[in-house]
């Protein structure tokens, strides 16, 4: 039985689900896109191609082995987009809730029911099916729960919006113990550069105090003024519209001290640098044109 807990971004990571760019099929139509970016690359012709990703999810394990993380990788859907495993489900504390993820993707979750059957079923939470929530958009952070989601009346029209007011008022119910924070996120269905798909693509928690944040993508500044209150101004890297784009917030933490990175960002990877963390830097760049990056592709299991 695998023992859950995970209850912040960066204590030193255990177990992991870690995504698979095998078997994706072909380049997406336009109609089949479901995210700007990946459409930009689709219009393009410069969307990436399966061996190039597999390539870069080879180095993403890599690293996992180099400090002894026990990795666990989804059962192969042929012909399916499998990279970003974050947003198919999320672990709070012992309970691992199954995300009510885009149509699009709901057949990503039946390839980890051999981990799921590793756990307690009295651990594993499901939500009704008008509660809409995917893992990118939850951020733990000890004793607080952030979300990302989108408030306003048109939330329908949005396939970037994926978690709504009935997925932050669930997971609040779910866990009274925990101050849970919500913010409302940017959305484009056009421009990836105006698009904050879920929280993690416009901010991230490193370290035990440090965050990568950028401010652009809050709809509502109070919402962001409370991040910066919370970690104190001197402890976030601010980032701009174009790195939020290459999706600098998106790195992923294996302890307080080491987190992986992409091995362009170096701006970023200089500040971590220069805060004592040692960077882990691999390519990743192919798999960031379907607007996500290293924390998209995990799914953390156990934490310390
Ligand atoms: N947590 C994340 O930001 N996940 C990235 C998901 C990207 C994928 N193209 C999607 O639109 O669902």
């Amino acid at each position: 039985m695998l023992k859950l807990n995970v209850n912040n971004e960066s204590s030193r990571l255990r177990a992991v689900v870690l995504g698979t760019a095998n078997s994706i099929g072909p380049t997406p139509t336009v109609e089949e896109a479901y995210d700007p970016k990946s459409l930009e690359h689709i219009l393009a012709g410069t969307y990436p191609v399966e061996s190039d990703m597999i390539k870069e999810m080879d180095a993403f394990n890599k690293v996992f082995e180099k400090y002894d993380v026990q990795v666990f990788r989804p059962n192969l859907i042929e012909n399916y987009n499998q990279i970003f495993t974050r947003d198919i489900g999320f672990v709070i504390e012992d309970k691992f809730i199954k995300a009510n993820i885009l149509p699009d993707r709901d057949r990503e979750l039946d390839a980890i029911q051999y981990v799921l059957d590793q756990i307690n079923p009295s651990d594993i939470i499901s939500a009704p099916e008008e509660v809409h929530f995917e893992g990118g958009d939850v951020m733990l952070w000890n004793d607080y729960v952030l979300i990302g989601t989108y408030k306003r009346p048109d939330y329908k029209n949005y396939i970037t919006a994926r978690t709504n007011q009935l997925g932050v008022d669930f997971i609040k119910e779910l866990f009274p113990n925990k101050t849970v924070l919500s913010f409302d996120l940017v959305k484009s269905k056009t421009e990836p550069r105006d698009n904050a798909l879920h929280l993690d693509c416009c901010f991230q928690p490193v370290g035990n105090d440090k965050g990568i944040i950028y401010k652009g993508g809050f709809y509502d500044e109070k919402e962001y003024y409370s991040l910066v209150e919370l970690f104190g101004k001197d402890n976030l890297f601010h980032i701009e519209r174009e790195e939020m784009y290459h999706m600098f917030s998106n790195v992923f933490s294996i302890s307080p001290e080491v987190v992986v990175s992409e091995r362009n960002f170096t701006r970023l990877n200089n500040w971590l640098r220069e805060n004592n963390f040692v960077v882990e830097e691999i390519p990743y760049a192919e798999i960031a044109k379907q607007e996500g990056l290293l924390r998209c592709s995990t799914l953390p299991l156990i934490r310390d």
